[in-house]
Order: C-alpha cells, then sequence, then structure tokens
C-alpha cells in the first residue's frame, strides 16, 4: 500500500466528524471519496496531508507511520494536496504561483519549461501572466492542480478540482488525470458523479464521518445503501 489509515478518527469537540475510518490505497490506483456534504471528506484528507491532527488512529505512507510529522514534511516525502478553499497567492500571476510550487520539489533549470507546462496541460496557457487574483473560481482551481502535480508527486490529493468548470474544461481536466495516472497515485475527493464514473478505479463512499462502501464505480453506483445516502434512486 502506498497509503493506509487504521482507525482514524477526528472530533471537533462535540461533532464527530471522521470515525474510525481505515482506508487503503495502492500505488498507481485512482480513487475517488465522493459522500454527501459533511461526511469527513475534506477532514480525512486533512488527516492525511498533515493539515489537522487525528484525535485517534494513524495514517500509513509508503510504511512509514506519518501520524505525527507535520504537514511540510509529508510534502517531502510526496503528498501534494490541494483544497477547496483554495490556497494560491491572488497578487501573483498563475505562473508565479506554480512556480512557487515547483521550486521546492525541482531543480533551479528546470522550473521555467515545468511552469509553462503545467499551466499548458490544466488549459490555462492563456492566462499565464495573469494575476491569480482575476482568475474564475473554476480556473484558480485548475492553477491549484497545476501546483499540485508540478512537484512530482507521489500522491496527489485533490479537494473537488472540478468545481466551477465549464463541460469543456472538465474534459480536458479528465484528459489530464488520464494522463497523470500513468506516474501518479490520485485521491480525489469530487461530487461530480460523471468524473467519478470515468476516471476512478475504486470508490469510497463516506457517510456521517464512516466508510459506508468502497468498490468499482459501477459496484457503489448500484449499491443500495450508497444509493439510498448519496446518489439517490434516479
Ligand atoms: N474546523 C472545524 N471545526 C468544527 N467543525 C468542523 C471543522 N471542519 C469541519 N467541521 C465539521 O465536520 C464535518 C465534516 O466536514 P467536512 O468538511 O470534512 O465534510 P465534507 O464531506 O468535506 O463536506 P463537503 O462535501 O461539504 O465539503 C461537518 O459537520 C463540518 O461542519
Amino acid at each position: 500500500m502506498l497509503l493506509s489509515t487504521r482507525g482514524l478518527s477526528k472530533h471537533f469537540d462535540g461533532l464527530q466528524a471522521v470515525t474510525d475510518v481505515d482506508f487503503d490505497l495502492p500505488e498507481g490506483e485512482v480513487r475517488a471519496l465522493i459522500g454527501p456534504n459533511g461526511a469527513g471528506k475534506t477532514t480525512l484528507v486533512s488527516m492525511i496531508c498533515g493539515r489537522l491532527a487525528p484525535s485517534s488512529g494513524s495514517v500509513h505512507f509508503e510504511g512509514q507511520d506519518i501520524t505525527r510529522l507535520p504537514a511540510h514534511k509529508r510534502v517531502c516525502l510526496g503528498i501534494a494536496y490541494t483544497f477547496q478553499i483554495t490556497s494560491v497567492f491572488p497578487r501573483l500571476t498563475a505562473r508565479e504561483n506554480v512556480a512557487l510550487a515547483a521550486r521546492r520539489h525541482l531543480p533551479k533549470a528546470e522550473v521555467t519549461d515545468a511552469v509553462e507546462n503545467a499551466l499548458d496541460r490544466v488549459g490555462l496557457q492563456d492566462r499565464i501572466d495573469e494575476d491569480a487574483g482575476n482568475l474564475s473560481y473554476g480556473h484558480q482551481r485548475l492553477l491549484e492542480t497545476a501546483m499540485g502535480f508540478v512537484q512530482k508527486p507521489r500522491l496527489l490529493i485533490l479537494d473537488e478540482p472540478t468545481q466551477g468548470l465549464a463541460d469543456s474544461e472538465i474534459e480536458r481536466f479528465k484528459s489530464l488525470i488520464n494522463e497523470l495516472r500513468q506516474t501518479t497515485t490520485i485521491l480525489l475527493i469530487e461530487h461530480n458523479m460523471s468524473v467519478v464514473m470515468e476516471l476512478a478505479d475504486r470508490v469510497t463512499v463516506l457517510n456521517f464521518g464512516e466508510c459506508l462502501a468502497e468498490g468499482t464505480p459501477q459496484e457503489i453506483h448500484e449499491n443500495p445503501k450508497v444509493q439510498a445516502a448519496y446518489l439517490g434512486t434516479g
């Protein structure tokens, strides 16, 4: 396993956001994490990347216990993540934002090309010198995705990357993930079911902080418990 959690739990005062999650992600997989609003998806990945400390349980990456490792050290191990609440610097250009992420991991001589290539792959080549704050919400999400994969991570965690994108941009995003999956394990929080059905090798469903089901997209689509909790019977 590239990533495993055991008994991972998080409560905020009285609220149990994530309860006893055992999660295994083999290397090379594209895994979708789905579930209703407030199910605990962002809280779970926040514990995986080190942004939040768990209340109990453990996180292992390549067999190493990283439960107490600070987030920046997890980045060094190859865990890259983007978040729903955009973390771009609005007064820096798209190019400068991606360069900041790239510089942490690439030799100086490779940064310029890597940045342009990353922005090209997410479809922002025409906005490269635009201040990030002037980009639409969806384009800021794409910019974050570029900031994530330019680091050449082992595990790329994307939190709702297609939110705010037009249909054509979602199609491009799907192609991008199909390229990245050749070299990168991907954990994708996603509400758009067409993206989940097309891209995911397997799907994990969270509901009220607990793992409700796991399986192929088809199995999840047909699972009556999942339909009742999330997908609706239509
Ligand atoms: N910092 C926090 N303090 C208190 N409660 C929190 C905090 N972060 C999350 N919660 C609560 O924990 C629960 C799980 O939230 P989380 O954001 O992980 O869900 P989610 O599945 O990602 O939801 P969404 O799909 O709406 O993004 C929710 O009830 C939320 O209100």
